[in-house]
Parts: C-alpha cells; sequence; structure tokens
C-alpha cells in the first residue's frame, strides 16, 4: 500500500528532470518492482473481456447498457458521442507539440509545489518509491499564462483548441451525468445544485508516454481512481490504459478505438451513487515503440457544493455510506490520503474493518457493512 514517501526523497527526486524521451535504457529511479505497488502485477492475459462500448446515438437501450456498465466496471467507451474527430485530432496534435518542446522550455511552464496547473510529472508520484514514465500537464482556468511561456510569440492557437475542447467536454459531460445518474432513477429534481450559476467545474489533463527501453519493468501512470463525477478520457491510437476488474481477475486493457472516449466514473460518483457505482481503478503502461498521448476531462461539481449519497438511493436498508464533501475539499484529502481518501470520508465501515485500495469496490454489499454513524 503506498504511503508518502519522505521529503527527503521526494527533493531528490523532484531536482531530476530527465527528458524521457532521450533515454536509452531504463534508469533505477524508474525501475519499477512488484514491491514498488500493490497493484504493479501484470496483466490477466487470458483476459479477451473489456469495457463496453456504448453507442450515444442509435441505442434505445442506452440507459440500461450504461447502468450496467458503471455496476460492473465503472467504466466504459462512447461512440457517437457528438466530439467532432477534427477536434479529437486537433487535441492530440496540441498535446505533441507540448511535450515535444525541449525540456528547457517545458519546465518554464512548470507546476509550482503547491499549484494545480502546469507542467510536471504525476501529481501521485510522491506515494511511490519510484518514478512514473510519463510526464503531463494539468489546466484548470485559462491555460494563456503557461502557453505564452512555452510559445511566447504563437500561443493563441493551443488556447483556442483548449477553449473549444473544454466547451464540447462541458456539454457532453453534463449529458453523462444524467445518464449514468438516470440509469439509478435519478432525475433533474433530485439534484438541484447541478443548475446552479456555474454549472460543473473541471480540469484537463494531457498526458504523455514516451516509448521506453523496459516497458516491462516501467510504469506510465501508477493504479489510481479519479477524484471526479466522470472523467472523459481520448487516448491516441496506442494502447496502454487498463482498468482493474476483480470479476474479470485483474488489469483489462482498454484498446483504442477510432473515434471513442473512454469514461470513468469518479469517486464523487461513487459517493453520489451511494457506492452503487465503482469508481475505477485503472493504470497506464508503456510501450517499447510507440509514444502514446491521453488527454483526461476531469468533471466535477461546482465548487462549494457539497456532495453526498442523493437522498433517493438511501433508506433504512441502504444508510449513507459516506459524508458530504465539497470537491475541493475532497482533492486535498486525495492529496494527503491518495487511495485511502474515500474510506477517509466514510461513515460506514465493513465488519472485517479493511480499508484499502480496493474498499471503492468492495462496498455495494450492504450486508457486509456495519453502520457507524
Ligand atoms: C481536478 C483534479 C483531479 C486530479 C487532481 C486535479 O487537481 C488535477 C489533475 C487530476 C489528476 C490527473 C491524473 C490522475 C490524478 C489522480 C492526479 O494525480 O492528477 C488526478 C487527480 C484526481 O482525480 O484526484
Ligand atoms: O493515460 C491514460 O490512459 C490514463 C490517464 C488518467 O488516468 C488520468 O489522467 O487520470
Ligand atoms: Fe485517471
Amino acid at each position: 500500500m503506498p504511503s508518502r514517501i519522505s521529503d527527503s526523497f521526494r527533493a531528490y527526486h523532484s531536482q531530476k528532470h530527465l527528458d524521457l524521451n532521450l533515454i536509452k535504457e531504463l534508469p533505477e529511479s524508474h525501475a519499477w518492482t512488484s514491491s514498488s505497488d500493490d497493484h504493479y502485477a501484470s496483466e490477466n492475459s487470458r483476459n479477451f473481456d473489456s469495457i463496453p462500448v456504448i453507442d450515444l446515438d442509435n441505442n434505445n437501450n442506452v440507459l440500461e447498457h450504461i447502468g450496467h456498465a458503471c455496476k460492473k466496471w465503472g467504466a466504459f467507451q462512447i461512440i457517437n458521442h457528438s466530439i467532432p474527430e477534427k477536434l479529437l485530432q486537433a487535441i492530440e496534435v496540441a498535446g505533441q507539440s507540448l511535450f515535444s518542446l525541449p525540456m528547457q522550455q517545458k519546465l518554464k511552464a512548470s507546476r509550482s509545489p503547491e499549484g494545480v496547473t502546469g507542467y510536471g510529472v504525476a501529481r501521485i508520484s510522491s506515494f511511490f518509491p519510484k518514478l512514473m514514465w510519463s510526464e503531463g500537464f494539468t489546466i484548470v482556468g485559462s491555460p494563456i499564462e503557461h502557453a505564452r511561456q512555452l510559445w511566447p510569440k504563437d500561443y493563441k492557437k493551443f488556447c483556442e483548441i483548449i477553449e473549444e475542447y473544454e466547451k464540447e467536454m462541458e456539454k457532453l459531460a453534463g449529458r453523462l451525468m444524467w445518464l449514468m445518474l438516470g440509469s439509478l432513477g435519478i432525475t433533474k429534481d433530485d439534484v438541484k445544485w447541478a443548475f446552479g450559476p456555474k454549472g460543473g467545474c473541471a480540469a484537463l489533463q494531457l498526458n504523455s508516454y514516451p516509448a521506453c527501453p523496459d516497458p516491462g519493468r516501467a510504469m506510465g501512470l501508477a493504479a489510481h481512481t479519479d477524484s471526479t463525477i466522470l472523467t472523459i478520457l481520448h487516448q491516441n491510437n496506442t494502447s496502454g490504459l487498463q482498468v482493474y476488474q476483480e470479476e474479470s481477475s485483474g488489469w483489462v486493457t482498454v484498446p483504442p478505438i477510432q473515434g471513442a472516449l473512454v469514461v470513468n466514473v469518479g469517486d464523487l460518483l461513487h459517493i453520489l451513487s451511494n457506492g452503487s457505482y465503482p469508481s475505477v481503478l485503472h493504470r497506464a503502461i508503456v510501450n517499447r515503440t510507440q509514444h502514446r498521448l491521453s488527454v483526461a476531462y476531469l468533471y466535477g461539481p461546482p465548487s462549494g457544493v457539497r456532495v453526498s449519497p442523493l437522498s433517493k438511493l438511501v433508506d433504512q436498508k441502504h444508510p449513507p455510506l459516506y459524508r458530504a464533501v465539497t470537491w475541493s475539499e475532497y482533492l486535498g484529502t486525495k492529496a494527503k490520503h491518495f487511495d485511502k481518501a474515500l474510506s477517509s470520508v466514510r461513515l460506514c465501515v465493513p465488519l472485517s474493518g479493511f480499508t484499502d485500495a480496493k474498499d471503492h469496490n468492495g462496498v455495494q454489499n450492504s450486508e457486509l457493512i456495519k453502520f457507524i454513524s
């Protein structure tokens, strides 16, 4: 179970700005073993099952399909989602042009130690003894200041693409949230906060995974759940995303499908659904020959809104499993406790008293749970 590694080790890591695109041999700092992460165990090679692909347009049973996917997997892919293919290509090109800049240039847009936006290593790195084979760029609000640092003369195009992408994603995320909640019998009348003046809040995360000289011993992005209501992920044509599914006994690859988007249930939707939908544990692995790029749209509730299990999903047999939290409070908890964040806001503990990374996948069986609040 990862716990936050010592400050000195972190400082040592943060001094290093290795350009992964140039390295020919896997450094020790990036060499993972099974003890580096409880979930490191490799893919279940007998696994041909994967998350469902759901057509949002030509589908009479869309609610049923989405509900089933959310309960079983906490994830699904969507096609005919109305995001223009050209926009998906444009965001890929924008990401490529960012990550292919010289390291010195990228470091000008570094995320500050306590900041959210900018260029840097995976935020969750501090919980692991080894570094991940990836680099990222996070955008919350306008990217203009960082874009100016990256391309002093030519930053506008990048900002325009980001703005257009966020606009389209916000519409799609709202639509998906209602479909996912709709499958549980929740209507717009049941979630008043969704109609505040601000709508949902979001972050955009561009991830780059360079080709790796020793992919079997490296990790692109370690296993985690997102702290969101839902995440919409665009991956380029290189596979790497895996989801963990108990019933399928392990890690299952999510194959890239041209034009499709991956939708993940996040921790806050798990809370809203009172445990009906597991937030999906996922990770990204790397490969020897191909560079991989992904773009995650992380969608949450408006700031200040306290999210708790929806009252329609709570009764005597199904007591509320979690206390109310705002998104920023939960992000703070995640930054501090990582995989224990969900159990730290939980009102009920299972009789066995376990609290671990798979905790969020184990709460559906309310018989096992002792109500302690
Ligand atoms: C809104 C956010 C969710 C996120 C933390 C952040 O402030 C911005 C980046 C997000 C991300 C993307 C990669 C995985 C993740 C766990 C991380 O370290 O940064 C998520 C965070 C999250 O969902 O908790
Ligand atoms: O690159 C991927 O496929 C996963 C990215 C991810 O999980 C994230 O950005 O939260
Ligand atoms: Fe994620």
